[in-house]
């Protein structure tokens, strides 16, 4: 960095769910000995940083403009409408400070790189080359893949890849979660008594499951729109009004902005579609994928180049006993690993593959790339 002293990092919407296992990762890595942190607040300017500050222990009005210009490097995951809102006075002040953010505002934008070094430090280093500035993690779905598979993609090997997701709650955030774990409470309340009678019919418990769930009232379903507790919601984020949700389109748009390929680039992308699908699992995102290869490749050869693409990466033996061990939501969750199992050959053909994919869309998923962005800039 420019700075002869230690660079001066604005940290904002570190208290909310992202942030927090933010802050998790950036003290078990050490990156707060790196910096001096600048905790920014927009509900409670004045009150008292997190312990984690240094110099400056009062929080900081994430709203002004020449508080934030004083920063080198602002990380938000503060949230979509904030960066609408701040960013754009920000550069029309003059600031030309690093921006990483977790929102999706800037993902598309010319300027923005979607950050998944792992993946795309090649990409990263490019952009950094040409001055570039802005620097966004990616949708928490496409991240998780592309860590786990993206060794295919690097490869050239894959002709197209269908996604079909089964997300977690925490994707759509804290009061998301809470609402899955109350309508679980509700419905186990509801047949409560006929659980605990071994002769009762479990005909009528799901009968009154059922009953149940189909009233929940709208506070109870309030952040879904729908019942999630025994039940999935195969909508993820807006309608684009051509059958495709946004979250589809992500899925495309991102894996090949990540990867420096498709329009923009120079190059053809890589067609990527498929169904978000919202499921009752807490905060890890899962993935079922089929690839298209460009020419018939040996499972092993798969298995070995996933292996070896990056150290979070693994490869579960595609047996029943392994799967229920390492392949599941909750093998997975507060881990950084990204395991990829059930690896076969699909019936279509031998340049038909199959994989299905875990990650925790909290870590790689969001806060992660963030904080690897973070420490690629100290070391520039
Ligand atoms: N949830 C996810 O899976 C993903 C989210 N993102 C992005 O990150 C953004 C933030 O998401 P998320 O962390 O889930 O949002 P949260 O709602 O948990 O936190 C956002 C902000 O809300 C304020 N807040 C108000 N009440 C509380 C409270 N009780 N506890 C904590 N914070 C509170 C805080 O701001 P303040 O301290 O200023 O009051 C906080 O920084 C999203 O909008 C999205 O753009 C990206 C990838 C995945
Ligand atoms: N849309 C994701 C979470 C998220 O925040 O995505 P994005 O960063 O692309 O808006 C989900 O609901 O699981």
């Amino acid at each position: 960095m420019a700075n002869a002293s230690q660079p001066l990092v604005g940290l904002v919407g570190w208290r909310g769910m992202v942030g927090s296992v933010l802050m998790d990762r950036m003290q078990a890595e050490g990156d707060f000995g790196l910096i001096e942190p600048v905790f920014f607040s927009t509900s409670n300017a004045g009150g008292k940083a997190p312990a984690m500050a240094r110099n400056e222990t009062a929080l900081k009005d994430a709203n002004d403009i020449e508080a934030l210009k004083k920063c080198d490097i602002v990380i938000t995951c503060q949230g979509g409408d904030y960066t609408s809102e701040v960013f754009p006075k920000l550069r029309a002040a003059g600031w030309s400070g690093h921006w990483i953010d977790a929102a999706s505002t800037l993902r598309m934008q010319d300027d923005a790189v979607i950050v998944l070094d792992p993946v795309n430090l090649p990409v990263i280093q490019n952009a950094l080359a040409k001055g570039g500035k802005n620097w966004i993690g990616g949708n928490c779905t496409v991240s998780c893949m592309l860590m786990g598979v993206g060794a295919l993609y690097k490869a050239g090997l894959v002709e197209w890849m269908t996604s079909m997701t089964y997300q977690a709650a925490s994707g759509g955030g804290a009061q998301h979660m809470r609402e899955l774990l109350t309508q679980f409470g509700t419905l186990n309340a509801e047949v409560r008594a006929l659980l605990d009678d071994p002769k009762s019919a479990i005909l009528e418990i799901d009968r009154k499951v059922l009953h149940r769930q189909q009233n929940l009232s709208a506070s109870e379903t309030a952040n879904f729109g729908a019942p999630l507790g025994g039940s999935l919601i195969p909508w993820i984020d807006k309608d684009l009004g051509n059958g495709m949700s946004k979250e589809e389109w992500k899925a495309g748009a991102e894996t090949n902005k990540i990867l420096g390929q498709g329009a923009g680039f120079g190059t053809a992308a890589v067609p990527v579609d498929g169904f978000c699908v919202r499921i009752g699992a807490m905060r890890c995102h899962s993935q079922a994928l089929t690839f298209k290869l460009k020419k018939d490749v040996p499972v092993a050869d798969i298995e070995a180049l996933i292996a070896a693409d990056n150290p979070w990466a693994s490869v579960v033996p595609n047996t029943r006993e392994a799967t229920l061990k390492d392949l599941t939501p909750v093998a997975v969750t507060g881990t950084m690993n990204i395991p990829v199992g059930r690896i076969r050959k699909l019936a279509m053909g031998p340049e038909y593959v199959g994989a299905f994919t875990i990650g925790d869309q909290l870590l790689w998923g969001a806060a992660e790339p963030l904080r690897r962005m973070l420490r690629i800039l100290l070391e520039a």
